[in-house]
């Protein structure tokens, strides 16, 4: 058996009783931090809790040769992740290349980023369109920076459906926790580059530490937004679409917005 177990959002008290009573039962622990980490914990933290050995696993073990997962035939094994651990392409993938070697799988939900930020900003989370992803900015083989226009390209089409963005960012080994500040610098040089006007005058909705017990939460036109300090990581960004005037008004009282967001609203 194969357990899937989301570890919520901050540190290792986040799990439900239902994942720890998982975790308690099970024969090894696998997990993978770097699709999402929690930033209040560490694996030392984690295991004096569930009191067994964490076995963290690389990104090739978990996406190219996920050798671990036949110990699954034979034994209970649990693989945590941070958030919900449905939340991830990679681990839909896991999943069924466990059901496919006759693994039976189950899944215990945590609390996602996804719907953790529609809690702090009050925007509703049936008006999201397609989430992006902002990749930190490469340089090629000809020694050109290459920044990612995709992101932008995806709240283009967002707002041409009247539906926000929400706006994951990169978590890299050596390049480090992407900020807002930087995702909002990126989006605001393609904008330089391509002039269609989706980043100009933009609002925008910058998260940080989610779960924690101090979060931010700040919305604000992308110019002005990118200079404020939103802290530790971990980061995320939103960028809406028009508003309904609930949530202009949550954006007012609870993350700062111009109070003049309430008047351009819709009902
Ligand atoms: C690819 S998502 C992983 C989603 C995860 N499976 C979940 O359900 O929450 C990871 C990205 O979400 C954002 N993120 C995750 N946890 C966060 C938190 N507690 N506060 C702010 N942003 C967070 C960061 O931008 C991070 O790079």
């Amino acid at each position: 058996m194969l357990t899937f177990i989301g570890l919520g959002l901050f540190d290792e008290k986040d799990i439900s009783l239902k994942g720890l009573e998982a975790i308690e039962q099970a024969d090894i622990v696998f997990a993978e931090f770097y699709t999402s980490v929690l930033m209040g914990a560490t694996v030392e933290k984690l295991e004096k809790l569930y009191g067994k050995k964490v076995h963290v696993l690389l990104r090739e073990e978990v996406e190219q040769d996920p050798h671990w997962l036949d110990q699954a035939q034979e034994q209970d094994v649990v693989f945590l992740t941070g958030g919900d651990t449905m939340v991830s392409t990679t681990h839909v993938d896991l999943r069924l290349r466990a059901q496919d070697k006759g693994i039976t799988t189950r899944l215990i939900h945590g609390a996602s980023i996804t719907s953790a930020i529609c809690g702090l900003s009050g925007l509703q989370n049936y008006r999201f369109g397609k989430a992006s992803t902002i990749p930190h900015p490469y340089t090629s083989s000809r020694g050109v920076t290459v920044i990612s226009e995709t992101p932008y390209e995806t709240i283009k089409l967002n707002k041409q459906h009247n539906l926000h963005t929400l706006v994951f960012l990169d978590i890299d080994k050596e390049k480090g926790y992407m900020t807002v500040n930087q995702a909002l610098e990126l989006l605001l040089k393609v904008e330089d580059k391509r002039k269609e006007g989706v980043m100009n005058n933009a609002l925008a909705v910058g998260i940080a530490r989610a779960g924690s017990p101090g979060p931010v939460v700040k919305a604000g036109y992308a110019q002005m937004l990118r200079e404020s300090d939103f802290g530790s990581p971990l980061h995320i960004l939103v960028i809406p679409a028009s508003l309904h005037f609930i949530e202009a008004e949550a954006l007012v009282k609870l993350a700062g917005a111009p109070s003049s967001l309430m008047e351009e609203s819709n009902d």
